[in-house]
């Protein structure tokens, strides 16, 4: 374990981002939001309701504002140093590795065997790692095709360490051909590889459509399935029987697939975590856990290395310290905004109690998973001995972690940090098939308050609030080179479903037991974590958004004023100004073009108008009772070749363009865009009636620059008036904005 002796230079280093220069600009952009909104609420009186509307609107910005500028205050992460790992650890801890799987139409096997791929192949003793797929969809072509990958393993994972391969996602790595700089035995053994890679795509592609495949007595288990009605499925892929660790061998490896029953919960991904703690429990039982998604793949050979090098260092108090967290980053859809997101307000997360954890590329300490608190603890990391009599008593156990003997044994070893017996994977099969049961749950604590946490379907937020209420910290380390790349879908049908479910699940989170408004009850989150928190539910605000964006054109046609007049106006906008630039200071710091940030603006506003707006209905619909909220997995880009998943080439011609479908997402903002439109066709009506725009203070060229504002931003429904295919905005969906825009119109006047 760790060398006791401090004279060594650290493992990791904590790195502020203090900046004078940009908290000045957040208190000016405040400071101006502020005047403008007591000028509003002064003048409430004398103006009518879209005066009122508009203050409560802008209330609500300058809230979500001030919560950005707390957040931003005290930027930090942590730079970890990998190559002094050796000379101070002899004896590096273990890690069990989780990768979720649901669906192999979803999720095609070739992408799932990339990333375990990658994991296996990861720079780190490959004794002490164990890799775990859970399969939702009890497929049995996902197995087949681990099972292939785990023959092509042998022969990758040496490869990968003999050559000090970075990328070890074969897909991804050979899409380059080796330089010509390059010696003749690489080149030759790269051939071999390539070919061989070549080979196990094919094998998994015939076995698609090919079931006969699945007639050996191996695959048994499958027959007479359901991916929602089976026995719970464990198999050991491959056993790394009592290896050394040295360059040539492959890590453990097992596919289990837990039970499934029509009618009973399961708590998709959720429910698919806490089945994967508890075999790695009885199987390996390492301390640490690394979580990543199955369309997720390693880019950093050295990322278990980068993890330990925080969870190893002595000085950072390593025992407050409950997870590791990396950015997420993807290789095939344009989310420049993520990336600068990530840099701007995570860090200044990271900088407060630590990063939220995001559900994938994570390193989590068993431990902190098992409900421990540091509170729990000795300053050597040992179980504190009142701990130890309440927690490690038989009846304690089985309430919280379920009747399994053997469950509750390899509890109790991880709570002490007893190390792992080096047993034969095999003989916890049948363990691991009882913990597998659907009803094996009941009465227990997982998913309450062991394990990843129920009640939300972003379990990934409300586990977070969970680990950090109880007092634990967490690190964020973002390395230059991604150290994970994902696939996510492009601005389109699913990415807005995705949005939906991801903004579903965050306000879920603020009306369950964790929540982060009952602030007296949960001392240990801190006071600006917990504002961390409500800024991320406040995909609440889409709402105002929405009405903002159809005020001005109310405004228009209704002739009455939006904007104050005078100097108010001025300070208006100012802020406008500053905020743009400011924001597009955040874009080009990174090297982004004004492209990028410009479609971004416009990416945001169009989430907040029709994914948010939908999560608000669900949860709506949720707390009457009438529906419940799923968790609806995100379909990953298909094959285009037959040796991994395509990459869409983004060269910044395609980023902003959006894909519609007929579905209700893109009802508000082709409404929003065909309102504003008639606003700005009236006002210019009315200009070249009158030759001038102002009849008793009422709109004016303010009003009308809002209205061309919001047609800017959405842009690619203005864009999608006028095009066909599937960059075209569908007949029906603009028949029912055609009409709602009447009904405004129509509305507005009338007012
Ligand atoms: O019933 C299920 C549903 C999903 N998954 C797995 O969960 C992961 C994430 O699902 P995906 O559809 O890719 O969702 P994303 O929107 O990409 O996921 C993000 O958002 C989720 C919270 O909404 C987090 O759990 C994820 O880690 C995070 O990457 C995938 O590996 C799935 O195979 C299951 O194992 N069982
Ligand atoms: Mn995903």
């Amino acid at each position: 374990m760790a060398d006791s002796s401090f004279s060594l230079p650290p493992l990791c280093e904590r790195i502020s981002y203090k900046s004078y220069y940009l908290r000045a600009v957040y208190l000016t952009i405040l400071g101006l939001f502020f005047t403008l909104l007591l000028h509003r609420f002064q003048n409430v009186r004398e103006n009518d309701n879209v005066w009122l509307v508009a203050s409560l609107c802008e209330s609500c910005f300058s809230l979500v504002c001030l919560l950005l500028t707390c957040l931003k205050w005290t930027p930090a992460e942590t730079k970890p140093y990998p190559d002094r790992l050796d000379a101070r650890v002899h004896d590096l801890p273990s890690v069990d590795i989780f990768v979720p799987t649901e669906d192999h139409e979803r999720e095609p096997p070739i992408m799932v065997i990339n990333t375990v791929l990658s994991l296996l192949a990861v720079n780190y003793p490959a004794n002490k790692l164990a890799c775990y797929v859970s399969d939702d969809g009890c497929s049995p072509l996902t197995y087949f095709s681990l099972k292939e990958a785990s023959k092509f393993a042998k022969i990758w994972v040496p490869f990968c360490k003999k050559y000090s391969v970075r990328v070890r996602a074969p897909f991804r790595y050979f899409l380059n051909r080796p330089a010509a700089t390059e010696s003749f035995k690489f080149s030759k053994d790269w051939e071999i590889m390539k070919r061989e890679y070549e080979k196990l795509c094919r094998i998994v592609e015939d076995a698609t459509g090919d079931s006969r495949l699945y007639a050996e007595d191996d695959f048994e288990a499958f027959s007479n399935t359901e991916p929602n009605d089976h026995s719970t499925i464990v198999k050991v892929v491959w056993e790394n029987e009592g290896g050394g660790g040295d360059e040539k061998e492959v890590p453990h490896f097992v596919y289990i697939s837990r039970e499934k029953r029509p009618n009973n919960v399961h708590h998709h991904k959720c429910g698919a975590m806490n089945f994967l703690a508890r075999v790695s429990g009885l199987m390996t039982n390492a301390p640490y856990i690394l979580n990543v998604d199955c369309d997720m793949y390693a880019n950093e050979a050295d990322v278990v290395r980068l993890a330990m090098c925080v969870f190893l260092e002595k000085s950072l108090n390593p025992n407050h310290c409950a997870f590791v967290q990396f950015p997420q980053h993807f290789y095939d859809s344009n989310t420049d905004q993520l990336t600068v997101l990530q840099s701007y307000l995570v860090r200044g997360i990271a900088g407060i109690q630590g990063p939220m954890y995001v559900g994938t590329g994570c390193f989590h300490t068993r431990r902190a998973m098992y409900n421990l608190s540091p509170d729990d603890l000795e300053d050597d990391g040992s179980l504190s001995s009142v701990a130890t009599r309440e927690l490690l008593c038989e009846d304690k156990l089985a309430r919280g972690f379920g009747n399994s003997k053997e469950m509750m044994k390899s509890v109790a070893d991880a709570l002490q940090r007893k190390p792992n017996p080096q047993n034969n994977l095999t003989n916890s099969i049948e363990a691991a098939q009882e913990v597998g049961h659907c009803h094996y749950e009941h009465q227990t604590s997982w998913g309450k308050t062991i394990g990843w946490l129920y009640d939300s379907v972003a379990e990934d937020l409300n586990t977070s609030i969970g680990i950090h209420s109880r007092g634990w910290t967490s690190s964020y380390i973002s390395p230059d080179t991604p150290a994970f790349l994902g696939s996510t879908p492009p601005g389109g049908p699913e990415a807005m479903l995705q949005q939906r479910r991801w903004a579903t699940g965050w306000i879920e989170v603020l009306f369950n037991k964790q929540s982060p408004l009952l602030g007296m009850f949960r001392r240990k989150l801190r006071f600006r974590q917990r504002l961390a928190y409500l800024c991320v539910s406040v995909c609440l605000r889409s709402i105002p958004e929405l009405l903002y964006c159809l005020l001005p054109s109310y405004c228009l046609l209704h002739n009455s004023t939006l904007f104050p007049k005078g100097l108010y106006l001025g300070i208006t906008i100012t802020l406008v100004g500053m905020h743009c630039i400011y924001t597009l200071w955040e874009f080009m710091s990174l090297g982004y073009s004004v492209r990028s940030w410009y479609v971004s603006q416009s990416l945001w506003r169009i989430i907040a108008t029709s994914s948010w707006l939908f999560s608000i209905v669900d949860i709506i619909l949720k707390l009457l009772g009438i529906s419940k909220t799923v968790f609806f997995t995100t379909k990953k880009t298909l094959p285009e070749t037959k040796c991994g998943p395509s990459i869409r080439k983004d060269d910044g011609s395609n980023s902003g363009k959006f894909e519609f479908d007929g579905s209700l997402y893109f009802l508000p903002g082709t409404f929003i865009v065909l309102v504003n439109l008639a606003a700005l066709a009236v006002f210019s009506m009315r200009l070249q009636q009158s030759g001038c725009s102002h009849g008793r203070g009422g709109s004016g060229l303010a009003e009308a620059c809002g209205c061309i504002l919001v047609v800017t931003l959405f842009l690619p429904f203005l864009k999608g008036l006028f095009t066909k295919g599937k960059y075209g905005i569908p007949l029906s969906t603009l028949c029912k904005a055609a009409f709602l825009a009447v009904l405004f119109v129509v509305f507005s006047f009338g007012n």
